[in-house]
């Protein structure tokens, strides 16, 4: 363990800090070169911008850039630990977006008092980018982050947190249930956690067919009901009209855990009292709600997926945010819909039940991989999620009108 933290602290030191830098893509080598690339040749393409802000997509590199925007205060599942010490989990996340989407995404890290001091930095910024991925933000201050940014800005705002841990645990979830033999409508759910990813979870999983009524959401305090006093928005949507109150209540004959809380907070013996053949998604980074080894000792009829990827099933956001990005900027939507989120859906679903390329075989050591129990969702490597999700993505915004475009660029075609 000591050693694999060395190895972690030894990648981002060595051979230089950090995991990204920024490349020219054009030549700056002769005078004539810089003549162009900056006085007096870059001039031109500033009078072509300032007469036109959609030139800014043609002459610079706005089109195919994302803002990764943080505040520190909820790094991964590790808490409120301030913006800089988040860096590391931005520039991962533009490793991500370079390497499975080819975006190029700047990593920022906002310093502020109050959320309308952040929103105002981040609705200033804007216009400098393709989007922007919010990330690591906590409840409830998130929600209204969003809903503000994506009304002041004129780029696609995303909380990736929210929709694209929710888009990738609504495909991991509704292929376990169906190699379960469940139907999502007719499942018990229980949701550990009633931060970000946890409400935005279950409305996804409501939008695909689940039952409000049979969700039962946890927060510190035990089960959300309907006659706790004060509860926050986010949480009253979610608050159950139930006499239980305990995660052991909740879980007895459950069919579905889905954890986005924090580590080992599901002990063994609650395992034990869900219905057969369960589905849990212990989805807390980096340590799950139960580990994966203790869950299987308690039982084998269960599905069991993580955020990590040292484990079968990664239920984690990187199986979304660099495709439903890569999508929307190549429309150039000017949002991300509820559509364009169900689209993602889809497509990661759909990949999962097809032929695994060798190359993604090699690169996760693995020998075989077929859809069931242990690969109910595509790998992170696989290069089928940047076609087939960014094109879902991309259509769906023609089809919902997202997009100022009227057909899909024509690499997609
Ligand atoms: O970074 C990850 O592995 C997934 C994520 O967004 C988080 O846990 O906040
Ligand atoms: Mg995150």
């Amino acid at each position: 363990m000591t050693d694999f933290r060395q190895q972690a602290l030894d990648y981002h030191a060595k051979p230089v800090p950090g995991k990204i830098c920024i490349e020219l893509t054009k030549p700056a080598d002769s005078a004539k070169d810089l003549a162009l690339a900056y006085s007096p040749g870059v001039a031109e393409p500033v009078r072509e911008i300032a007469a036109d802000p959609d030139a800014a997509y043609l002459y610079t590199g706005k089109g195919n850039s994302v803002a990764v925007i943080s505040n520190g205060t909820a790094i991964l599942g590790l808490g409120d630990l301030g913006p800089l010490a988040s860096k590391p989990v931005m520039e991962g996340k533009a490793l991500l977006f370079k390497r499975f989407a080819g975006l190029d995404a700047v990593d920022i890290q906002v310093r502020h008092r109050t959320t309308n001091e952040f929103i105002d930095t981040v609705a200033n910024i804007a216009d400098t980018f393709g989007g922007i991925n919010l990330e690591d933000i906590k409840a409830p201050e998130c929600f209204e982050i969003e809903q503000q940014l994506i009304k002041r800005c004129n780029v696609p705002v995303f909380h990736d947190d929210q929709h694209g841990t929710a888009i990738v645990t609504a495909a991991g979830m509704l292929n376990a249930l169906e190699i379960q033999g469940k139907q999502l409508g007719q499942v018990t759910i229980v949701c550990m956690g009633a931060g970000a990813a946890a409400v935005a979870c279950m409305e996804l999983l409501v939008k695909c067919g689940a039952q409000r009524e049979r969700i039962y959401m946890l927060d510190r305090q035990g089960v959300i009901h309907t006659r706790r006093d004060e509860l926050p928005a986010h949480k009253e949507l979610f608050a159950n009209n139930t006499d239980k109150r305990t995660l052991d209540d909740v879980m007895s004959g459950a069919d579905v855990f889905v954890g986005v809380s924090g580590p080992d907070v599901l002990p063994a013996e609650t395992l034990a009292l869900m219905a057969p053949n369960p589905v849990v998604f212990a989805c807390s980074n980096p340590d799950p709600e139960i580990k994966p080894e203790l869950a299987h000792q308690v039982r084998d009829d269960l599905i069991m997926a993580t955020g990590r990827s040292d484990y079968p099933n990664q239920v984690n956001n990187v199986l979304c945010f660099p495709f439903i990005f890569r999508g929307a900027l190549d429309v150039r939507a000017r949002v991300i819909n509820d559509e364009m989120k169900i689209a993602a859906v889809d497509a990661i679903r759909q990949i999962s039940k097809e032929p695994v390329p060798d190359e993604v075989l090699r690169a996760s050591d693995i020998g075989s991989l077929t859809f069931g129990k242990q690969y109910i969702i595509p790998k992170p490597m696989d290069p089928r999620l940047c076609q087939r999700v960014a094109k879902a993505v991309a259509q769906a915004a023609l089809d919902s009108g997202a997009s100022q475009f009227e057909q899909l660029p024509p690499h997609y075609q």
